[in-house]
């Protein structure tokens, strides 16, 4: 059935979601309403290039439910995005803002780019045609984007723009991740890093070590792993190594990182910061430490990888990390505490929650209250989620996954979807 959704991407999320069913029972012929999108959007990209040529580039938003309010999800551009991808991706939305008791579904988009290959001026464009061709399907009470991979507070800023140019007014509530000058809020450039942070904090206190004598080893340096980054580093955690597309360094001194932010602030990637601590970028997520973060892509930890990895927290950063043969080694290894993706990064679409509220309200918060708010739904979903590991004699993504899919379910049924 729906065979568009290919890959290992989505099969990934297929099978992790079928884990969670039959933990749930739900019964089978309710399954493909919960597992596959209510709908998939593709679109064609046309722009100019600086050259003077033309190129099209495709575009995809998948929204997964509508059920418990508009769908919300980032943005990513990628050279990698297909379909099945994005689509993966909104599933785990869907969990994720669940898990959270966020009034949202899931949802992703992505365009199939490089944006590191485009100028500003062409970075300009794409996004403002991307948004141009998603107008009739998006709205702040259907579908609200947000930034990802590749995508910034620049890029929501001209999407919100393009749409608000198409309905004659200002429409701030239409994206999140905005700059705080154009309706964004202040603490959600740093929310995502900022939540893993802290659930990294309440996962030490669970395992009993102590933050300040620990290491650490950070998987890919943009919006998300920069901030755990200088987070842990201000906590006084030692960050033996970081990556990113460009380079990988690893000092088993620890390396500088607020002289790395200010390197990374003039060139943009960590390509030739530093050639004595120059690794092969292969190697970064078995280097053994205390708290391992991937804040990159999906499945870079692979069954053979899962077997090598030292390290006693793994705080899952970015959306999809590990794969689910890797799980099936780390459910015979209680040595790793694992704050699972959905949990792990949660504090971004949680902070752009408060901003679509304060969009709606045009009534703005003080950052303290924003991280004060965050921490607090963060640590129930957390609390939560350990609680239930133990309860129903799971790993704690499955706790998550099933928390998440539970109340979807609930809400579906108690709305008549099923009988
Ligand atoms: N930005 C946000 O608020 C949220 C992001 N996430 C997830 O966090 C992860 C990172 O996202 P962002 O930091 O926003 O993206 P970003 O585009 O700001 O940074 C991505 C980083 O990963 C690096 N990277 C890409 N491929 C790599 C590879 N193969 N090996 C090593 N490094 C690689 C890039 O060079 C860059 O440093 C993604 O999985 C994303 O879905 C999850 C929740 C919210
Ligand atoms: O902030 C948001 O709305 C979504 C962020 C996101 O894409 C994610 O949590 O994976």
């Amino acid at each position: 059935m729906f065979d568009i959704y290919g890959g290992p991407v989505f099969n990934m999320a297929r099978q992790q979601f079928l884990q969670a069913a039959d933990i749930l029972e739900i019964p089978n012929d309710q399954r493909d309403r919960l597992l596959y999108p209510k709908r998939a959007i593709a679109v064609t990209c046309p722009i100019h290039r600086d050259d003077g040529s033309t190129v099209v580039y495709e575009g995809y938003r998948v929204q997964h439910h509508l059920s418990l309010g508009p769908s919300k999800g980032g943005v990513r551009f990628s050279p990698h995005v297909d379909l099945g991808e994005v689509a993966a991706l909104s599933l785990w939305m869907s969990w994720k803002c669940a898990l959270m008791n966020l009034p949202y579904g899931g949802a992703k988009g992505g365009v199939r780019v490089d944006p590191y290959s485009l100028s500003h001026k062409e970075l300009e464009a794409l996004s403002r045609r991307f948004m141009q061709e998603l107008i009739p399907f998006v709205g702040p009470h259907v579908d609200v984007m947000a930034p990802d991979i590749g995508t910034n507070e620049q890029v929501m800023a001209w999407f919100m723009d393009t749409y608000s140019n198409d309905a004659g007014r200002t429409v701030t509530e239409i994206v999140t991740g905005k700059p705080v000058s154009c309706g964004g809020t202040a603490g959600r450039r740093e929310a995502t890093g900022r939540g893993v942070t802290h659930l990294i904090f309440r996962a030490s206190e669970e395992i009993k070590l102590n933050l300040s004598q620990s290491s650490a080893v950070i998987q890919g340096f943009g919006n998300v792993g920069s901030v755990v980054a200088s987070e842990l580093y201000d906590l006084g955690v030692k960050i033996l190594a970081i990556s990113d597309h460009t380079a990988a360094y690893h000092d088993p001194k620890g390396l500088n990182i607020p002289e790395i932010l200010k390197y990374i602030a003039t060139h943009g990637v960590l390509k030739g910061y530093s050639t004595e601590a120059l690794i092969d970028p292969a190697t970064i997520l078995t280097i053994k430490c205390d708290i391992l973060v991937p804040a990159a892509v999906e499945r870079v930890i692979t069954e053979e990888i899962a077997n090598k990895i030292e390290c006693k927290i793994l705080a899952e950063a970015a959306n999809g990390p590990t794969t689910v043969e890797a799980d099936a080694v780390f459910a015979k290894r209680p040595d790793i505490f694992i704050i699972p993706d959905i949990l792990c990064n949660s504090g971004g679409v949680t902070v752009s929650y408060f901003e679509w509220v304060q969009d709606l309200q045009q009534f703005f918060w003080e950052e303290e209250e924003v991280i004060n708010r965050m921490t607090k739904i963060m640590d129930k979903g957390f609390y939560e989620t350990i609680s239930s590991a133990k309860q129903l004699k799971t790993t704690n993504r499955m706790a998550a996954t099933c928390a998440g899919l539970r109340r979807v379910h609930l809400a579906k049924q108690a709305r008549g979807l099923f009988p």
